[in-house]
């Protein structure tokens, strides 16, 4: 039984045995494994980092070609919008509108001192130049025929400073001014006779402002002035003329509103006749909404006056809100072509940056500024003088 036992214990550990050894084998066998996933991990890793450093490297490469390339393109585009800038560069770069309305007190003349003085004489000048006329509303017509000029003079007359040109553009717009001359400027008056100023304009530029101020100073002259309240469509520019009247301690002719300006002018140029007044300064409607009516009206004052002051020679003065601009060119036009005007009133010069519209006006109408308004004071009205102007202007 013992020896069995001792066979049973020997076949026992004999198991025992195996199974160490199986059990070893198979530590054996994983630790072999674990040690070839390690490899293969390592050289896969290895593996991934080289692609990676390829595709990097592809990169790079692929980066710093595009950067020559683009520089390429670049320099290209620089190229095109040389030339491009090249072929536009006579065009004037328009300022945004806030831009274009300096302020009052400024002035454009005064901006175009700055703008020119100092400068460069290049297209650019030129440029800038172009813009700050346009602005002024002297018009793009006169803009482009004014710098032709002043690059004309430059190069004919040698001009190397912007000082020079600034002078010779204040020539250039005082010629421009020629049809307002010292011989046309001043009113045509006589003594010992009626002298008759008829005022024409629309409504709001400033007539019955500027017949006060007329009416003050040919009265400070000596002169006995009448004024005929001859805008009978509004209630208010009757009143209007009257507190005019009061103010200067003018005698003023006037009938019921709605009446006939007609007649209300038949009265005042009788009286001033019979009464030997010196001057009568009639105001009138402007109405411009059908320019057939007005210049029925207007055609109908004017042969009243011929036939009640026997007169055929007299004033008839347009007055032009001078803030209005291009479009106070456009009622000088119908006005200047339905009555033989004789000059012009720019009225509210102290509140525009825009006087530019003077020289357009002049020049087209071929008529003098006889006066012009700065304020609404009763001595706001300077009788123009061309050369004090634009040295005003530039000043
Ligand atoms: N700043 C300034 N304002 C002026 C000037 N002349 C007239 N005004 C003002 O412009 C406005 C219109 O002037 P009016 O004289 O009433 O104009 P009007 O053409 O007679 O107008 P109606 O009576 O409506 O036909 C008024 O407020 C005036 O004070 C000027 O030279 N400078």
């Amino acid at each position: 039984m013992l020896k069995n036992f001792f066979k049973f214990g020997k076949k026992k550990k004999g198991k025992e045995e195996q199974k160490s050894e199986l059990e070893n084998q198979l530590d054996k066998e994983i630790q072999e494994s674990e040690d070839e996933i390690q490899k293969i991990k390592k050289e896969t890793e290895k593996e991934i980092k080289k692609a990676a450093d390829e595709i990097l490297k592809k990169d790079n490469k692929i980066s710093e070609n595009s950067k020559v390339e683009n520089g390429n393109v670049e320099s290209k585009l620089d190229e095109s919008n040389f030339e491009k800038r090249e072929k536009t560069k006579k065009k004037p770069k328009l300022k945004p509108l806030k831009d274009r309305l300096a302020t009052p007190k400024k002035g454009f003349f005064g901006k175009l001192k700055e703008a020119l003085l100092g400068k460069t004489i290049d297209d650019d000048l030129y440029e800038e130049l172009e813009e700050l006329l346009i602005q002024s509303d002297i018009g793009m017509n006169m803009t482009m025929q004014l710098v032709e000029e002043l690059e004309k003079s430059v190069s004919r007359k040698k001009l190397k400073t912007s000082e020079q040109i600034y002078d010779e553009l204040k020539e250039l717009l005082k010629a421009k001014l020629v049809y307002s001359d010292e011989s046309n400027t001043k009113l045509k008056l006589q003594d010992g006779k009626l002298n008759i100023l008829l005022i024409v304009g629309v409504n709001g530029v400033g007539k019955t402002t500027s017949i006060g101020k007329i009416a003050k100073k040919l009265k400070d002259s000596g002169k006995k002035v009448i004024i005929g309240a001859g805008d009978t469509f509004r209630a208010a520019a009757i009143e209007q003329v009257e507190e005019w009247g009061k103010r200067t301690g003018v005698e003023v002719i006037k009938q019921a509103h709605g009446s006939d300006p007609a007649a209300v002018i038949f009265d005042t140029v009788k009286t001033a006749k019979n009464r030997g007044f010196d001057v009568a300064i009639l105001d009138t409607a402007g109405r411009l909404h059908n320019k057939r009516d007005l210049m029925k009206e207007l055609e109908k004052i004017n042969k009243i006056i011929r036939e009640q002051s026997g007169e055929t020679d007299f004033e008839t003065l347009l007055v032009i809100d001078s803030t209005t601009g291009q479009n106070g060119l456009e009622q000088a036009r119908i006005f200047n072509e339905i009555v033989d005007l004789t000059g012009i009133i720019l009225t509210k010069f102290d509140g525009t940056a825009k006087g530019g519209i003077i020289f357009p006006i002049t020049e087209e109408l071929k008529k003098p500024i006889k006066f012009i308004g700065v304020g609404e004071g009763i001595e706001d009205l300077r009788e123009f003088d061309t050369k004090e102007f634009v040295e005003a202007m530039f000043d």
